[in-house]
């Protein structure tokens, strides 16, 4: 079958009557609960709250046959340049020592790097490698951008503890008002700041880590600096250039992508907050999570069953956007680390062989945790014009004693969905409003306001506690996600030309700013100009 016909079978499907609606589903299928859950590296995803039937299933199975979609990815582990318009491999599975990817150079490479960082992370921890005065080192500043911060940073924010020492920053943007903050709480002498890029070239990253170097010096002298410093890089000249002695220097292929690159040397931050043995724990949730990717029957192979939700929702219901909506206070920052993730690899127009693609491809995702959003925006996931699908994140001990206050937590997870799913009727509204001693007036004015449609869809992922293991797997889960989507839609999830633009045209608007010619844009030029006018 040809992808196109394979993709209008799934168009086909969505076009039955009643394709969208989720309720029904329920009612038809009494197991639909336990039909649609699936579990994989100690997660349990739940997906009956979509409106995927067998029907629709066996579409999806088509297209992804038609696409290549497994094919593809044992080409990504056989570390084929399957990233072709970069001509590179994909191999961040070999990064966790996931057997059977890459081959013995890119697993050697990998254990070397590995043990140096282990030997690193434990001589700073134990305070073998200490800063310039003889001090131990207390915190641990990672500068970098983009991946080189989001994956890192949201791990940390999961799971280095209040207790754990050294502390972890980051530092990602280039305006100094990041660093303002993060300085007052930081002593020279007790800090370790670690160069995170993969290129070394990064504008914001390098003016960000010259920034920093000039303070470690004000404060310990040109001659100390370097044994505050480490560099995370797949440019040797580059760290050379910039002072950093090989020794220091964690290096990684490019065949390892920025969004995916934390379980690399752009790890080293975690291996220091972490600790050695939950780093590795990271890893090997992940691995776990890759075994299943590669060897899971397609039926039960959760990356690809996410995938499916994903474009189902989008192309054949026509939604744009996904809310990811962690109930854990710790996952604050997994929203923005798959915003890079999905939205850098997923936001592409243009088809493997070059030409427009003629389908949707990856849409908007945005988040925060509840129960947080449901006292933001949630309200337009239960009414608005737009369905947004939701995809729920729960976990099922905390690390906590607060026992009731998880209750709450869970009870809100676990009541959105439903209220997602079956909404409110106006008979229901009604009775609820006449049994309030509402009079007839009220209710007819208001009952319309206060119907939910339901049928809106969601997905509920549930990690058994967050913990290492069980937060590699779940990172993993949509690495692999992302990869059977770009298959499915036929687009390289694993190239970002997009960005180039941008980067490119920042370098004469900075000359102008610094004096030179002034931008040759007429909008540029104004806005230029009034900048200019406030700042005399
Ligand atoms: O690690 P580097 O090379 O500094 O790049 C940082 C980020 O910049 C990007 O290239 C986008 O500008 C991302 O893909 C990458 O994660």
């Amino acid at each position: 079958m040809s992808t196109d016909t394979a993709l209008a079978a799934v168009m086909a499907a969505a076009a039955r009557p009643h394709a969208g609606a989720i309720r029904a589903r329920f009612a038809e299928d009494p197991a639909r609960a336990t039909r649609f859950t699936f579990r994989a590296a100690g997660l349990t995803v739940d997906l009956s709250r979509t409106s995927l039937d067998d029907t629709a299933l066996a579409a999806l199975h088509g297209l992804a046959e038609a696409t290549g979609v497994l094919a593809r990815r044992d080409a990504m582990a056989r570390g084929e340049a399957i990233n072709a318009t970069e001509g590179r491999a994909v191999l961040h599975m070999a990064l966790r020592g996931t057997p059977g990817v890459g081959g013995s150079a890119e697993t050697a490479q990998v254990a070397e790097t590995l043990a140096r960082m282990r030997d690193f992370a434990t001589g700073v921890r134990e305070g073998a490698i200490l800063g310039a005065t003889g001090e131990r080192f207390t915190d641990v500043l990672n500068i970098g951008i983009g991946g080189s911060d989001l994956g890192p940073a949201m791990v940390a924010r999961a799971l280095v503890g209040p207790g754990d020492l050294p502390r972890v920053h980051y530092l990602a943007n280039v305006d100094a008002h990041a660093w303002a903050a993060l300085r007052q709480n930081l002593d020279p002498a007790r800090t370790l700041v670690l160069i995170a890029s993969k290129t070394f070239t990064t504008q914001e990253t390098m003016a960000n880590a010259r920034l920093v170097r000039g303070w470690l010096a004000a404060a310990l002298g040109e001659a100390q600096v370097s044994a505050h410093l480490a560099a995370l890089s797949t440019n040797a000249p580059g760290t050379a250039e910039f002072g950093i002695p090989p020794a220091r220097v964690f290096g990684f292929e490019n065949w390892v992508g920025g969004r995916f690159s934390l379980w690399s040397a752009i790890g080293l931050s975690l291996a220091l907050g972490l600790g050695w043995e939950r780093f590795e724990a990271l890893l090997g949730g992940a691995r776990a999570m890759d075994a299943h990717f590669l060897h899971a029957p397609s039926a039960e192979n959760l990356p690809l069953l996410l995938a499916f939700v994903d474009l189902w929702n989008g192309n054949a219901m026509g939604t744009t956007s996904r809310a990811v909506l962690p109930y854990d206070e710790r996952l604050c920052r997994l929203p923005a680390h798959l915003q890079q993730l999905e939205m850098e690899s997923l936001g592409k127009r243009v088809g493997l062989g070059g030409a427009l693609v003629s389908h949707a491809t990856g849409g908007v995702v945005f988040g925060e945790p509840g129960t947080n959003a449901q006292h933001s925006f949630i309200q337009m996931l239960h009414q608005g014009t737009r369905v947004i699908p939701a995809e729920f994140i729960l976990v099922a001990n905390p690390d906590h004693a607060e026992a009731a206050s998880h209750r709450i937590l869970l009870a809100n997870g676990l009541a959105q969905a439903e209220a997602l799913l079956q909404g409110r009727d106006a008979p229901s509204v009604a009775a609820e409003m006449r049994a309030a001693g509402r009079d007839a007036a009220q209710i007819a004015a208001l009952v319309p306001h206060r119907v939910f449609p339901g049928d809106r869809p969601s997905v509920t992922l549930l990690l058994p506690r967050l913990d290492p293991a069980s937060l590699g797997a779940l990172i993993a889960l949509y690495e692999h996600k992302v990869a059977c989507l770009g298959a499915l839609w036929g687009i390289n999830a694993f190239d970002q030309w997009g960005v180039e633009l941008g980067k490119q045209l920042a370098g004469p608007i900075l000359a102008a700013l610094e004096g030179g010619a002034p931008p040759t844009h007429p909008a540029t030029a104004a806005m230029l100009a009034a900048i200019e006018a406030l700042q005399a």
